[in-house]
C-alpha cells in the first residue's frame, strides 16, 4: 500500500500557474508522477489518498541557517518545538547552527544533537560544526572529526572570525576536506555595543549604530581568502548593498562565493523601527537602509545571493521585554517565511512563484550537496501542501515555536502551508 496525493498545483515552468498533478508515494519516495491534464485520475484502490485540492504542491522547504538552542537553551527553543515550527512552516530541512551551550564542536555534541533530532525531531535536521573551539576564535576544532560525526559544513555564527589567518587557516582545511564554510561576517571592532544599524534610525535617537562595513569587511576579506584557498565560501544572511557588491565581484571572477538572505532583510529596512521599546526589530545584522534591502533584493534577482534562509533565531519574551538596547539579537522566521515572501513578492507580481520556490528548495539543495529539494521520481517523498487562497493573520501566539519573537505580528499574508510530510510520512497538518 501506497499513498496518493491527489490534485497538487505544481507550478509549470517559465509559468506563473499550477497544474494539477497526482503524486504517487511508496517506501517513503516518490514513485509516480502523473499528470492530470494528459493522464487522468489514478485509481487508487487499496491506497491511502490525500487530497489536495488544487493547492500548491511543492518539495519541502530547506532552511540551511537556523537556530534550535538545544543543547542548553532549552527555554528559548528545543529540537522537538524547533522542528515542529519548522513543519509549520513547511520546512522538511533545516541545518541547525553550532552556539549552544556547550557549542557543537566536539563529536559527542554532533552525535547529541543527531541523537535528539531522530528521538524527537519530525523534519531532517543537519548541523554545523564551529570553526573554532567555543567560538573563540583561537584555535580550530577537528574538521575531519566532526566531518565524520555528520556535520555540513563549519561555522562560528553568532561571531565574527576576527582573525585573517584563523579563517585562512580554516578555508584550507575545509577545503582539503571538501567541505564549505560559512560566515557570520562581522568585524567586532566597529560593531562596540550597538544594537541598530548606523543610519536614520540610530542618528533620530541618538544610538550607536552597526555600520554597513562591519559585515562588507569581512565579506571582502573572506572572498580574498576563498578565492586564495578554493574552498565552498558561504555568507550567513547578507545585509548590506556593499556585501552584494563584493559577492556579485567574487563571482564573476570564479570565486566559489554563495550567499544567503532572509525575509526580513528583503522586507524591512530601519525606518520601519517603531521605537527603541520593541525589542522584536533587533537582529543580527541589523535592519539596515531602504537602499540595502533594494540591493538585496536585486542581488537576489540576479543570482548573487544564492537562497533565502530565516534565520530563526528565537528567545524568551523575558530576554525580548528588555529593550531594543539590552535584548538579545534574533527574530523567529520558520512559520512566516513562505506566507511573508509569497505575499509581497509573489502575489504582487515581481517573482514567479517558481523562483521563490526554488531559492527554498533545489537551490539550497544544490548549493550543499543534499538530495532533497526536488519534487522527482526517486527522491524523497518530503513535500509541502501550501494555501496559496486564504488571507490570515500572523498570530505569534499561535506559533509552534517557543520564541513569539516577532515583528510580523499581525500582518494579514497568504500562502500557508497546510500539510508538510518527510519520506512519505504526514508529519504536521493544519
Ligand atoms: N541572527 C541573530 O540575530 N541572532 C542569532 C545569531 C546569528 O545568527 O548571528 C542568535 O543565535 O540568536
Ligand atoms: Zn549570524
Ligand atoms: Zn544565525
Amino acid at each position: 500500500m501506497g499513498t496518493w496525493i491527489l490534485n497538487g498545483g505544481v507550478p509549470e515552468r517559465g509559468q506563473n500557474r499550477l497544474a494539477p498533478k497526482h503524486v504517487y508515494i511508496e517506501n517513503g519516495k516518490i514513485a509516480a508522477i502523473r499528470d492530470h491534464a494528459t493522464e487522468g485520475v489514478p485509481d487508487t484502490t487499496g491506497h491511502e489518498t490525500i487530497d489536495a485540492g488544487g493547492k500548491l504542491l511543492s518539495a519541502g522547504f530547506i532552511d540551511m541557517h537556523v537556530h534550535l538552542r538545544e543543547p542548553g537553551f532549552e527555554y528559548k527553543e528545543t529540537i522537538a518545538t524547533g522542528t515542529r515550527s519548522a513543519a509549520r512552516g513547511g520546512y522538511t530541512t533545516i541545518a541547525c547552527m553550532p552556539n549552544t551551550r556547550p557549542v557543537i564542536d566536539t563529536v559527542e555534541t554532533v552525535k547529541y544533537v543527531l541523537g535528539k533530532a531522530e528521538s524527537e525531531g519530525i523534519v531532517r535536521v543537519l548541523p554545523y560544526g564551529c570553526i573554532t573551539k567555543n567560538e573563540l576564535g583561537r584555535e580550530l576544532t577537528d574538521f575531519a572529526a566532526l566531518k565524520d560525526a555528520g556535520v555540513v559544513g563549519y561555522t562560528d555564527d553568532g561571531v565574527g572570525v576576527q582573525s585573517a589567518q584563523m579563517m585562512k587557516d580554516a578555508m584550507a582545511l575545509a577545503a582539503s576536506l571538501g567541505m564549505p564554510v560559512i560566515a557570520h561576517c562581522e568585524d567586532n571592532t566597529l560593531v562596540e555595543g550597538a544594537a541598530v544599524t548606523e543610519g536614520a534610525f540610530s542618528r533620530k535617537h541618538g544610538l550607536k549604530g552597526i555600520p554597513n562595513e562591519s559585515e562588507s569587511i569581512h565579506v571582502g576579506r573572506d572572498i580574498l581568502l576563498a578565492e586564495a584557498t578554493g574552498v565552498h565560501y558561504h555568507v550567513c544572511h547578507v545585509s548590506a548593498e556593499q556585501s552584494v557588491r563584493l559577492i556579485r565581484h567574487g563571482k564573476q571572477h570564479g570565486v566559489k562565493v554563495t550567499a544567503e538572505v532572509c525575509p526580513h532583510h528583503l522586507l524591512l529596512s530601519d525606518e520601519d523601527i517603531p521605537g527603541t521599546d520593541d525589542a522584536n526589530w533587533k537582529m543580527n545584522p541589523p535592519l539596515r537602509s531602504p537602499k540595502d534591502v533594494e540591493a538585496c533584493i536585486a542581488g537576489l534577482e540576479d543570482g548573487t545571493i544564492d537562497i533565502i534562509v530565516t534565520d530563526h533565531a528565537p528567545h524568551s519574551a523575558e530576554e525580548k521585554a528588555r529593550g531594543l538596547q539590552m535584548a538579545p539579537f534574533g527574530i523567529v522566521g520558520f512559520e512566516t517565511a513562505f506566507p511573508l515572501l509569497y505575499t509581497k513578492f509573489v502575489r504582487t507580481g515581481r517573482w514567479t512563484l517558481e523562483f521563490l520556490l526554488d531559492r527554498m528548495t533545489s537551490k539550497p539543495a544544490e548549493l550543499f550537496g543534499l538530495p532533497w529539494g526536488t519534487l522527482e521520481v526517486g527522491r524523497d517523498a518530503d513535500l509541502t501542501i501550501v494555501d496559496l487562497e486564504t488571507e490570515k493573520a500572523v498570530d505569534p501566539e499561535q506559533f509552534a515555536s517557543k520564541g513569539r519573537n516577532t515583528p510580523f505580528g499581525g500582518w494579514k499574508l497568504y500562502g500557508w502551508p497546510t500539510l508538510t510530510m518527510v519520506a512519505g510520512k504526514t508529519v504536521w497538518s493544519e
